[in-house]
């Protein structure tokens, strides 16, 4: 199947797409991917969206910034599955189906018996009625629903990378995004995953609330700074860190009080040490330790971030390039490949990964109106 696969991450920083030929279980070829930015109006309602469901927390009825946002994610998700045909030589409705991972405003992890709930913002519907092409959307509900934490959903898709590349295992996979996942795929190809912790949402957070950028450019402020040992031992006070087994977060469940009274070069050193950290303390739990890590997400750039992971995770570090996968766009090609398995009746989420009984399906499919 021909698939183009759509992320819009917690950074709300734009739409990735990628098309990919996949049978579920392996890449037979890469097709042309790209991210469609978003404008700064766009990215203002977007975190307004996301500001709202954070005052909501699924109680009653949905904020009205939801549908404001659901209209620009339509648009520019569907600009962005023209531009990546275009690049392909193809028309939208040519394709065999579209994975759409929709916009998370809102991700609450099972806790004390009660199941996770997580709110993913765009509509399949009206996005296969718009491109004219089937479209697999809403993957982490089935899971949450099963008792489940719904993320992180990559890992399956991060094995068939890697089977596809021939690489040997166990390899470990890190994406630095709004919030840290480490995939294992042990020896054997078994998988193991889990959300880290905070990655590059806190230290954009911290460095726009400082400057007005949108984020720490290579590390630079990081580099000048120096860590407060204090800030970032509460930080590590979080229960996710002392927790065994399949674990996830929102980007929102940190906070910048911590660092509030640092100056900017020293908060942003210490929330990317506490990154750096977490990454190493996600290795400790893993069952086998791999020999080096590669990198994708954003956060891979942030050379600073790289050099401080190597230290206080004591792993080799290599950015997904190095193997010839292409960091910016791998959830995309994950979404792509996880609408071909849930049109193919395959599982997304196992044991493993989001800590479900059983490997478990997920996603539903929208046909367009005029098939
Ligand atoms: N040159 C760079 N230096 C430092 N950080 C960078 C650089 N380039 C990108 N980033 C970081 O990467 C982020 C975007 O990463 P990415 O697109 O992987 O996140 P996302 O997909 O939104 O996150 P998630 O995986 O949580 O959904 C930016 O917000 C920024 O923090
Ligand atoms: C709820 C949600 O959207 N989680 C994202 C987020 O971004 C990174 C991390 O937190 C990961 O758990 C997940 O995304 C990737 C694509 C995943 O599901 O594998």
């Amino acid at each position: 199947m021909r698939i183009a696969g759509l992320m819009s991450g917690t950074s709300l920083d734009g739409v990735d797409c990628a098309i990919l030929d996949t049978d579920g279980h392996m890449i037979t070829a890469f097709g042309p991917g790209l991210e469609r930015p978003y404008t700064s109006e766009e990215r203002a309602v977007l975190a307004e969206a996301v500001e709202a469901a954070l005052g909501w927390r699924f109680q009653g009825e949905e904020p009205l910034a939801f549908a404001k946002a659901n209209e620009v994610l339509m648009r520019t998700h569907a600009e962005a599955v023209h531009a990546a045909c275009e690049m392909a030589g193809c028309r939208p409705s040519d394709l065999d189906l579209i994975g759409f991972h929709g916009q998370t405003v809102l991700h609450q992890a099972p806790a004390g018996g009660a199941p996770g709930r997580t709110r993913q913002l765009g509509d399949g519907q009206a996005l296969a009625d718009i491109l004219g092409c089937a479209v697999a959307y809403d993957f982490r509900t089935d899971d949450v629903l099963a008792g489940g934490q719904g993320a992180p959903l990559a890992p399956v898709y991060h094995k068939a990378l890697a089977d596809t590349s021939g690489l040997e295992r166990p390899l470990g996979i890190l994406n630095l995004g709004g919030v840290g996942n480490l995939t294992l795929v042990d020896s054997n190809g078994g998988l193991i995953a889990f959300d880290t912790g905070p990655a590059n949402g806190l230290i954009d957070a911290f460095i726009e609330e400082r400057t007005g950028e949108a984020m720490d450019r290579n590390g630079q402020m990081a580099a000048q700074g120096r860590v407060h040992e204090g800030a970032l031992a509460e930080y590590l006070d979080h229960a996710h860190f002392s927790r065994d087994g399949a674990k996830s977060l929102d980007r929102w469940d940190f906070s910048l009080d911590p660092v509030r009274n640092l100056t900017t070069a020293d908060g942003a050193a210490t929330l990317s040490v506490l990154t750096a950290r977490t990454v190493g303390l996600a290795l400790n739990r893993l069952p086998e330790r791999p020999e080096r890590l590669l990198v994708c997400g954003g956060g891979r750039k942030n050379t600073t971030l790289l050099a401080l992971i190597e230290v206080a995770a004591d792993i080799i570090v290599h950015s997904a390039e190095a193997v010839g996968w292409r960091g910016d766009l791998i959830e995309a090609e994950a979404f792509a490949f996880l609408a071909a398995r849930t049109e193919l009746g395959l599982p997304i989420s196992f044991p493993g990964t989001t800590g479900v009984a059983h490997p478990l399906l997920g996603g539903r499919i929208a046909l367009p109106a005029q098939l």
